[in-house]
């Protein structure tokens, strides 16, 4: 072992660590959209909240969210180094050290929270807790090394921040934020399978038993056919409990059977260029439902 490694491996502080690669280690592309469902759970809910204290809501569902990135990076930091996608990650690569990651996670989950019960209510700071420990403890310490649907179960997790963001101006738990907490749930298996297909040879060298490791690619495709399909539905569902309009109905619907579309290329296809597209278009397709019952709300008015 090479005198850097060895520091890394102690944990101890990597030469050269930047602010940029602390800001890496709250995956900050993935949490974009993370915030923006968040800010939809906020924009949504009936009731009104000063536009400061909203702020401070969304900051907090941010930092939350990559405060516990950051974790999940140090305590992955040995897959990660396995994986092509990962390698460069500022832990594994040695700009920054394991220990100084964790303690820049921790710190920012615990300061997250405090302020979100402070400065807003506790029900929002408990949702924002248990998220943080459902994403590190249950999916990424638990889950995700042991069992295929590591993400079917530990993804609830990503589907939490429109209820932390209800909650931050109801100070509860309402039918409409668990119908956008099922939106998100369901969206996950395609959204993830997509880029698993494509990342196969990354998990299995990695000894990570995604979907497409166990059951093999034709099962998982099968799979997430399934669930594009079930989330018809339950895409729907905003308008009828009053939280989204027609224009929601119509293009959420329109997009809802693209996504079936891309389901089905995907099972006929024998390369992964339509797994590919289909993660890209996962992610434009959450970001467009939420982006229309935000722009509805904000033109139409009204509340649930
Ligand atoms: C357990 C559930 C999830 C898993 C396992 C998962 C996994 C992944 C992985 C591995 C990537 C590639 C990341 C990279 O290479 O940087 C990714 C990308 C992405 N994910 Fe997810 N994801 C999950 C849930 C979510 C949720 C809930 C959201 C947002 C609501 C989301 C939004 C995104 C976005 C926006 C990207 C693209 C980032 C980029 O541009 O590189 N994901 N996801
Ligand atoms: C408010 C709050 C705490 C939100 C958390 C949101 C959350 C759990 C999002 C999950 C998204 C995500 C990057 C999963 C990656 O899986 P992975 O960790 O297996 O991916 P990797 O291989 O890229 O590390």
């Amino acid at each position: 072992m090479t005198d850097m490694t060895n520091d890394i491996a102690l944990g101890q502080r990597a030469p050269g660590a930047s602010a940029g690669d602390f800001i890496e280690l709250l995956k900050p592309r993935v949490m974009s959209l993370v915030v923006f469902t968040g800010l939809a759970g906020l924009v949504l809910a009936p009731g009104h909240i000063h536009p400061l204290i909203g702020a401070v809501a969304v900051l907090c569902i941010a930092v939350g969210a990559g405060a516990s990135g950051a974790i999940n990076m140090w305590y992955d930091r040995d897959i990660d180094a396995v994986m092509t996608r990962t390698a460069k990650r500022p832990i594994p690569s040695g700009r920054v050290g394991a220990d100084e990651a964790l303690g820049f996670g921790v710190t920012l989950s615990v300061l997250s929270t405090l302020v979100m019960g402070i400065a807003v209510n506790w029900t929002a700071a408990a949702l924002l807790a248990m998220t943080i420990v459902f994403y590190v403890f249950v999916y990424t310490m638990g889950l995700k090394r042991r069992t295929p649907q590591n993400i079917v179960i530990g993804g609830a997790a990503g589907a939490f921040p429109p209820m932390i963001g209800w909650a931050a101006v109801t100070g509860g738990v309402e039918l409409p934020s668990i119908l956008l907490f099922g939106l998100i749930f369901l969206w996950t298996p395609p959204h993830f399978w997509a880029l698993a297909l494509f990342r196969n040879a990354d998990y299995t060298r990695a000894g990570v038993p995604m979907m497409p490791v166990v059951a093999g690619p034709e099962s998982t495709k099968r799979q997430m056919l399934l669930y594009t399909l079930v989330l018809l539905p339950v895409a729907a569902a905003p308008y009828f409990v009053g939280i989204a309009g027609p224009v929601y109905l119509a293009a959420s619907s329109l997009l809802g059977l693209m996504f079936v579309g891309c389901a089905v290329r995907v099972l006929r296809a024998t390369d992964d260029g339509p797994a590919k597209k289909m993660f890209a278009f996962s992610i434009l397709y959450l970001f467009l439902l939420f982006a229309l019952m935000i722009g509805e709300r904000l033109v139409v008015g009204g509340g649930a």
